[in-house]
């Protein structure tokens, strides 16, 4: 088994994935063959949403069984129109690859926001049906992957970057994705959270080192510091919400509002059963979902 671990060459000037310009890495033309066009738009669900600036072209995608977000991001004015794809499940990796096909982009990326442990992440499938696909973790999430990121890494597609931050907590290798703070970059700000805050919630803390004193001083220094219009993107959501902003959160978020030893006390018993798919899930996801497949 190969394992590409993500080493910054000397020739970097910052801890980014920048200077892997697409314009440069010889990545193909995404194809899917063999799946009929009607069959994989009856999975697509309605969940999408418009672009927040002109050159971002987003989409959010919906897994129904483990109620996953799966995020679409592409920089559409760039010639080659590349793009990544944050917590892609395996049972939708058909419908999300040929979105990617209908709207011309070139996939990149594959990006995990942590070892999910209710689903598989269709990072290892999406690598077989797309040579030249990276696949992308936390260093701290100890899962293997092509290229691993750490707090303030930036990962680059065309002009258009997300900054890595780290928000151990729901996990302890989990990290927000943060769009660019500059004027060319999507206006307002948007952090695709993972598990680490949840609309009106967020994630379990009792299992893969989770630690409910670390995930609350995550999302106060590393997500409730964003602009407060900063818009929010979880990974899952159970209550038919898609969307929040910071501001929102802060305000109306019934655990995050509260002190820290109320919070903490509140994830001490919230009693929820293991995922279903936990035992599957975490082992296949350490390795990226099948990742040398
Ligand atoms: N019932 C689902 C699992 C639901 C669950 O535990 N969700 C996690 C995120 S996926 S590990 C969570 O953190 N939930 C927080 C909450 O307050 O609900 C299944 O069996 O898969």
């Amino acid at each position: 088994m190969l394992h590409f671990r993500f080493i910054r060459p000397s020739l970097f000037t910052s801890n980014s994935l920048c200077n892997l310009s697409p314009k440069t890495l010889p990545f193909p033309l995404i194809s899917v063959s063999g799946i009929p066009n009607s069959q994989l738009r009856s999975q697509m669900a309605s969940y999408t949403t418009s672009s927040q600036s002109s050159k971002l072209l987003f989409r959010q995608l919906f897994e129904k069984e483990s109620s996953t977000y799966t995020y679409l991001l592409a920089d559409a004015s760039h010639p080659e129109k590349p793009a990544l794809l944050i917590d892609p499940v395996d049972k939708t990796v058909d419908r999300d690859l040929s979105l990617i096909q209908d709207l011309g982009l070139k996939l990149i990326y594959a990006l995990n926001t942590h070892v999910h442990a209710d689903h598989v992440t269709g990072t290892g499938l999406i690598k077989s049906k797309v040579p030249g696909v990276k696949s992308v973790i936390s260093k701290a999430s100890g899962s293997k992957a092509d290229l691993w990121v750490e707090p303030g890494d930036k990962i680059c597609f065309g002009d258009l970057l997300l900054e890595v931050r780290a928000t151990p907590g729901h996990t302890l290798g989990c990290v927000t994705y943060v769009t660019g703070d500059a004027p060319d970059q999507p206006q307002p700000r948007m952090a695709f959270t993972g598990d680490a805050l949840l609309i009106r919630g967020c994630g379990r803390t009792d299992f893969q080192g989770g630690s409910s004193q670390q995930l609350y001083k995550s999302v106060h220094s590393q997500i409730f510091t964003l602009p407060k219009d900063t818009l929010l993107y979880p990974a899952h959501d159970y209550k038919g919400f898609t969307v929040s902003t910071v501001g929102e959160e802060m305000l109306y978020n019934p655990r995050l509002t509260k002190d820290e030893e109320t919070f903490k006390s509140i994830m001490e018993n919230l009693k929820l059963s293991y995922p279903k798919m936990m035992d599957i899930a975490v082992p296949a996801n350490m390795v990226c979902g099948l990742q040398d497949m």
